[in-house]
């Protein structure tokens, strides 16, 4: 028989800590599921965790919310007195504090977009990948195991840096120095919030190959959305909704259940598809001519870049870049993870001290120290990102965050909208059917990436720069935001996405084939 290592019974869930007999909590309001929670996991088995309350379910097996009665979630392998948190390790990719990641160890805990360029130069404030992965920042007294990190390094694709600082690491090679991080603690559960998220397909094998490795000597958890893959390591399955645990047990006995609900799950899609208040969207998407530079006498260019080249402490990431960007055209920016995609588009919204550069034009104006201006420039780009996402102040409500689509250089609430503004931001409001007061750090994931994607497009930017906009978004607000770039003719739009169906259409792709060795590659999208 094997042991068990959670148990899980008849439990309800609290969000915070009070005295309350079984029906005021019922009434309270602060049970994180309606129904109570039954569940186990033996030893040796590996799990996924399927549906739209899985992050929330995760936290709940990581020892997170008060089980009620007390003892009803117990960690039978646990040695008495120790901390469930000392032996289990949740990894939530997209469950941010202000400035910090999940984990408290963050992407540096920066709070404005350009300092992540800023870590190569003077300031060492930040801790190399390897004191990151090691922990050795806080605790330099501690030893390297040198075997450990080398082999989680080299299975994880992040050989060459190790002496790198965590705030000039790619997103996806964050996110992998995060994965290696969590394996080099030996905790005895691993749980791991959408582990694929944001990396490419190659990176995308490398953590799964990884993680069933790992799934040898400890058990692992992870979260998946309805439509992911199942990795073939992960031998048991449990679906979750937002009443709480609909269904667990072996892989094997749930693929009839599984396949029912990815049908249902799409059959709901196409029928919410075609019934989109098409009207409403229509009006979101008027089109308008805000910006104050824009001349369509220029064969509506709206970006050049004409051989640009980007260098960090003397290593090449962009040689010789030409690009041109036109009014109407949407690209896609591809390539692997850390081969240059953001840095690219941090030259165009300043946030990158190489950006001042006369070798980028922006309405046929070159860039002049002295003449371009933070200011003017971002007032014609809207955008969204992961490094936004992670620094978005927390309590502004879902209006002011919106609202704030129409300020430049900082995230403080709306100051003197006119009324048309506010109409569109109410508008937004209606159609996403959001809580206007509700504060950002809590909302779901899906809707935090949604208010910032409205953000981006509510004052009809020229430029669009969408950067992974609608990772970790539900599919139904994927498919409306989709429908909004559909008919989105503004200006031009500049995607990043690693996933296909994350991806608005788009009619031309820059590819990032080898961007320090000057290697691109520009065509229409089919
Ligand atoms: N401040 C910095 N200092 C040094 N190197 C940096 C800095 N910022 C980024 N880099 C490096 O530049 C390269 C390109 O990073 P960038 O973030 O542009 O990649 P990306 O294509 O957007 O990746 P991802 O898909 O993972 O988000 C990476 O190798 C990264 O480590």
């Amino acid at each position: 028989m094997s042991k068990r290592i959670i148990s899980i019974e008849n439990a309800f869930f609290k969000k915070a800590l009070g005295i309350h007999s079984q029906r005021n909590l019922l009434k309270s309001g602060e049970l994180v599921y309606k129904n109570p929670v039954t569940f186990h996991v033996n030893k040796g088995e590996n799990y996924a965790i399927i549906g739209s309350s899985k992050s929330i379910f995760l936290k709940i097996l990581a020892g997170h919310f008060i089980p009620h009665p007390l003892k009803a979630r117990a960690y039978p392998f646990l040695e008495h007195n120790t901390w469930p948190n000392s032996v289990i390790e949740l990894l939530q990719f997209t469950n941010n504090n202000y400035g910090k990641a999940a984990d408290g160890s963050g992407n540096g805990g920066f709070t404005h977009l350009g300092a992540r360029y800023e870590t190569f130069k003077d300031l060492e404030i930040d801790e190399k990948m390897t004191d990151f992965v090691c922990n050795l920042s806080y605790n330099s007294s501690h030893k390297i195991d040198k075997n450990k990190f080398n082999k989680l390094v080299t299975d994880l694709n992040l050989k060459g840096l190790e002496d790198k600082f965590i705030n000039g690491l790619s997103n996806g090679q964050f996110r992998r120095a995060r994965i290696a991080k969590a394996l080099y603690k030996d905790t005895k559960i691993l749980i791991i919030d959408d582990p694929f998220l944001g990396l490419d397909p190659t990176a995308t094998k490398t953590v799964s190959d990884v993680l069933a490795n790992a799934s040898k000597t400890r058990s692992i958890i992870i979260g998946l959305r309805i439509h992911d893959k199942v990795p073939e390591w992960i031998d048991h399955v449990a679906i979750v909704n937002e009443n709480g645990l609909d269904v667990y047990g072996l892989r094997e006995n749930l693929e009839n259940k599984l396949g029912r609900l990815l049908e249902q799950h799409f059959n709901e899609q196409n029928e919410k598809k075609q019934v989109l208040e098409l009207k409403k969207l229509t009006k979101l998407n008027k089109k308008t001519n805000n910006s104050r530079n824009f001349n369509p006498t220029n064969g509506g260019e709206i970006i050049e870049i004409d051989g640009i080249d980007v260098v960090y402490g003397g290593k090449p990431i962009l040689k010789n870049l030409t690009w041109k960007v036109h009014d109407g055209e949407k690209w896609h920016i591809r390539g692997n993870n850390g081969s240059g995609k953001t840095t690219l588009l941090s030259l165009l919204t300043l946030d990158h001290p190489q950006s001042w550069n006369n070798k980028i034009s922006i309405f046929g104006e070159p860039r002049k120290t002295g003449k371009t201006n933070y200011f003017d420039t971002n007032n014609d780009i809207g955008f969204t990102s992961p490094e936004l996402h992670a620094i978005f102040p927390r309590n502004r409500t879902v209006f002011e965050t919106i609202g704030n689509g129409f300020t430049v250089g900082n995230y403080l609430p709306p100051t003197n909208l006119k009324k048309d503004e506010i109409d569109k931001i109410n508008q937004m409001i209606n159609f996403f059917k959001l809580d206007p007061t509700k504060k950002f750090g809590e909302l779901q994931v899906s809707d935090q990436k949604l208010v910032l994607f409205l953000r981006a497009i509510v004052k009809d930017p020229k430029i669009l720069i969408l950067d992974e906009a609608f990772s970790a978004m539900n599919e139904e607000t994927i498919e409306k935001c989709k429908a909004i770039m559909e008919d989105w003719n503004k200006g031009c739009v500049l995607i990043i996405g690693h996933v296909e169906d994350e991806v608005p259409d788009c009619n031309k792709y820059l590819k990032l084939i080898d961007a320090p060795n000057g290697k691109y590659e520009v065509g229409n999208c089919n």
